[in-house]
């Protein structure tokens, strides 16, 4: 009998590899290093937007008008910024309604067609061509661009001019100069404003964006060039906005032009028209449209500063503000009131 061959021995079978357990992503991005001057400790954190709670009930479905435009327009970090921020206000509860410029970008397309152009008093000298170029530029480029920026997320934002459903009528104005009036061409000054076009979008939870362009009241067909500042104002008159906000390419208004150290915190209108005559170009269209807003019913109008991402929220919803505001009445310095109280006790 032979002898049974012995089954080859099996090699013992390797113990299972270990797997490493998953790494647990860090609690904190190691490449982040606090920055004490710029960063926010938690509990500041809360406390920015603790600040921010009677604001937001105060402005609790208000309607604010936001004009925004010319230089604080034409970066798009600082438009995406202030798009965020319209998003901001939108469903904190308030009803903003978006007022826009575009002046830098008509005077670039002007240019690229080799149209001259001018200003005077601070408005655009309008000829019946270059007014086709301001209404092109205005209602098929730079409200295209907002609306498509506000819309990224959702769709809120609905574009119009001053030529839908009649929001507008303008009649020729003169630009004043050293007290003169001067012939500029087809620019207007909103005479009437039908809001209901606009109040049906802020009804349906819309986020308006209106172009200052507006029918001629005066010779049916034709079409008016109208400073955005001018009818951010009477828009916000007419809806009974409790703000009118205008972004600016400066911090406010100066007091003494160009000295950084004048800037005005707070004005009446009765100080404010005074210091009107001696304001310079740019300022002037925006000063007028605060004035005229106060004393339409507006209960407050701000000057802020566009090139601060995001100071239309700091605006809101902090207790300091920022810029310059308008109220119909000055209000009473710490001064007054102390100098009334050493009346009353003499
Ligand atoms: N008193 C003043 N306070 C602030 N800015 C003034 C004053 N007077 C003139 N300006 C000028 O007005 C400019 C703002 O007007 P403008 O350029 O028309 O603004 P925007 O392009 O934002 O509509 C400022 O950049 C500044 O050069
Ligand atoms: C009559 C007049 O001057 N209209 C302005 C309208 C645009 C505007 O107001 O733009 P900003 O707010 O960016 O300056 C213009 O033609 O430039």
């Amino acid at each position: 009998m032979s002898e049974p061959i012995p089954e080859p021995a099996l090699p013992e079978p390797a113990p299972p590899e270990a797997t490493p357990p998953p790494e647990a992503p860090p609690a904190v991005d190691p490449s982040f290093v606090f920055n004490t001057e710029t960063d926010l400790f938690p509990h500041q954190k809360a406390e920015v937007l603790v600040q921010a709670l009677p604001w937001l009930e105060e402005f609790a479905g208000a309607i604010v008008v936001i004009k925004f435009g010319g230089n604080a327009m034409v970066d798009a970090t600082l438009e995406r910024a202030f798009a965020d921020d319209i998003r901001f206000f939108r469903y904190a509860g308030l009803k903003p309604v978006v007022v826009h410029g575009g002046g830098p970008q008509i005077s670039r397309m002007l240019a690229r067609l080799g149209i001259t152009s001018e200003f005077r008093g601070g408005l655009r000298v309008t000829t019946p061509e270059t007014m086709d170029v301001v209404r092109m530029v205005l209602t098929g480029q730079v409200q295209r661009d907002l609306v498509s920026r506000l819309n990224e997320r959702e769709p809120l934002a609905v574009g119009l001019s001053g030529e839908d459903g009649g929001l507008f009528r303008a009649v020729k104005r003169p630009a004043m100069i050293d007290g003169e009036p001067v012939d500029v061409g087809l620019v207007g000054d909103v005479v009437e404003v039908r809001p209901k076009a606009v109040q049906d979008l802020l009804d349906a939870g819309r986020i308006p964006v209106v172009s200052t362009i507006a029918p001629d009241g005066e010779h049916p067909g034709d079409v008016l060039n109208v400073n955005a500042d001018t009818a951010a104002a009477a828009l916000a008159t007419a809806l009974g906005a409790q703000k009118l906000v205008v972004l600016t390419d400066v911090e406010g208004l100066y007091a003494a032009w160009p000295d950084r150290s004048s800037l005005i915190r707070s004005i009446g209108a009765d100080d404010l028209e005074e210091l009107l005559p001696g304001l310079e170009s740019g300022m002037v269209p925006k000063m007028e449209a605060c004035l005229r807003a106060v004393r339409g019913g507006v209960r407050q109008a701000h000057v802020i500063d566009g090139r601060q991402p995001h100071s239309l929220l700091l605006e809101i919803f902090t207790n300091e503000g920022v810029g310059t505001m308008v109220l119909p009445v000055a209000e009473r310095s710490e001064n007054d009131e102390n100098d009334e109280d050493d009346e009353d006790t003499a």
